[in-house]
């Protein structure tokens, strides 16, 4: 089997081809910010992102039709259950609406099927950043206005409990987990048997992160929100982008934070530790969805590459269960396996936006 794998990130577009389980070609083209502000809104970019496909397949002299399929990261959809789905006209409507927020993974349905449409192929997402299989009381907030989402990196999260599994010889079916994706966003999910049973959502709440600011304290942030010095996309940004690191410490880079905790910067240090002091407390209060049963905690994401921060969050959490670290994160390896089990028959792939 041959599959084109498509992930439009908020920095880079990455292209890769599978053969079977093994990646054969990858590309990953970076974008400036100033080569994005060209583009008003995000769906302005799909043209520009498609161009970079196409441009790939022609350097390797490939067309859309020497593949089996083409699998795109998928992005802030309708709550759906976790699994592989067939991209249809629902999902590219709801894509293209930004149905619960403007995220460049909303592009990846749509630059999928697009390219499979080329090569009369089909086209899949797997375990978009909407999944959700919360349990009852996770969608409680304390008003009836508004309901808890179940937004989470669960393409890296439900990747990552398989491999945990594979190191502990668990089924996943008997597993218990608290998995930390610390990436540039920070979800901290209860993972029970597989499914995400509840997630921080780490465009609103939990942990600040190298870019985000997690959640903040209601009543000054309302005077802030009411306060006339901003308008309501630079609040927004100031929430995911210029949050978190880069509002403390100007840069969303952890190791560029390291070298000035290395050269005796202070103040970096605190804050980088503020910040794996949230990771942990956000840890704490997932392991009580699980009633403290739990096999492991698992680190994941580029941050789990951090030992300062890793030892920082175990010294805190490991009175809870094993910490295990898996760090990085390999969301263009999980696309294609999602689509594999599809077309060899091992799972059926699942109609958007099912039951
Ligand atoms: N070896 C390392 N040591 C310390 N920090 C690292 C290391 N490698 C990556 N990071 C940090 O990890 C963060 C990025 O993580 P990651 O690559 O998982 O995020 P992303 O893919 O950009 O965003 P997201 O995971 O939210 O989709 C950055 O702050 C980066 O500096
Ligand atoms: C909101 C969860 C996904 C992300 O943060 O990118």
């Amino acid at each position: 089997m041959k599959i084109l794998v498509i992930n439009p990130g908020s920095t880079s577009t990455k292209v890769a081809i599978f053969e079977d389980e093994e990646q054969v070609e990858s590309k990953t083209i970076r974008h400036s910010p100033e080569e994005l502000s060209k583009f008003k809104t995000l769906w302005e970019q799909f043209d520009f992102r498609l161009n970079i496909v196409l441009e790939f397949l022609k350097e390797r002299n490939l067309k859309p039709s020497d593949f089996s399929a083409v699998a795109g990261i998928g992005g802030l959809l309708k709550p759906v259950k976790g699994g592989t789905y067939k991209v249809n006209e629902e999902m590219l409507n709801d894509a293209r609406n930004n149905f619960q927020g403007e995220h460049p993974s909303n592009l990846g349905c749509a630059l999928a099927y697009e390219i499979a449409k080329l090569g009369g192929i089909d086209a899949y997402i797997v375990d978009p950043v909407s999944v959700d299989e919360f349990e009852p009381l996770a969608r409680y907030s304390g008003h009836p206005l508004i309901q808890r989402r179940s937004l989470s990196h669960a393409l890296n999260i439900h990747a990552t409990a398989r491999v945990a599994c594979q190191k502990l010889g668990k089924k996943l079916e008997d597993s218990n987990f608290v998995i930390a994706h610390l990436g540039g966003g920070i979800s901290v999910c209860p993972v029970k048997a597989g499914k995400i049973i509840d997630a921080n959502d780490a465009s609103s709440d939990g942990p600040f992160s190298p870019e985000r600011t997690g959640g903040l304290p209601l009543q000054p942030f309302i005077t802030l929100c009411f306060s006339g010095k901003f308008t309501e996309s630079e609040i927004r940004k100031m929430v995911m982008g210029k949050g978190g690191l880069v509002a403390y410490l100007g840069t969303n880079d952890a190791e560029e934070v390291e070298k000035r905790i290395e050269n005796g910067d202070i103040y970096a240090k605190e804050v980088y530790e503020a910040m794996a002091y949230q990771i942990a407390k956000e840890i704490g209060a997932m392991a009580t969805v699980l009633r403290g049963n739990v096999d492991a905690i698992v680190l994941t994401g580029g941050l789990a590459n951090s030992k300062m921060l890793v030892n920082w969050v175990s010294e805190r959490v490991s009175f809870i269960a094993p910490v295990i670290v898996i760090p990085g994160e390999d969301e263009m390896k999980a696309l294609a396996l999602g689509v594999l089990r599809v077309l060899r028959g091992e799972e059926k792939a699942k109609e958007y936006p099912g039951d």
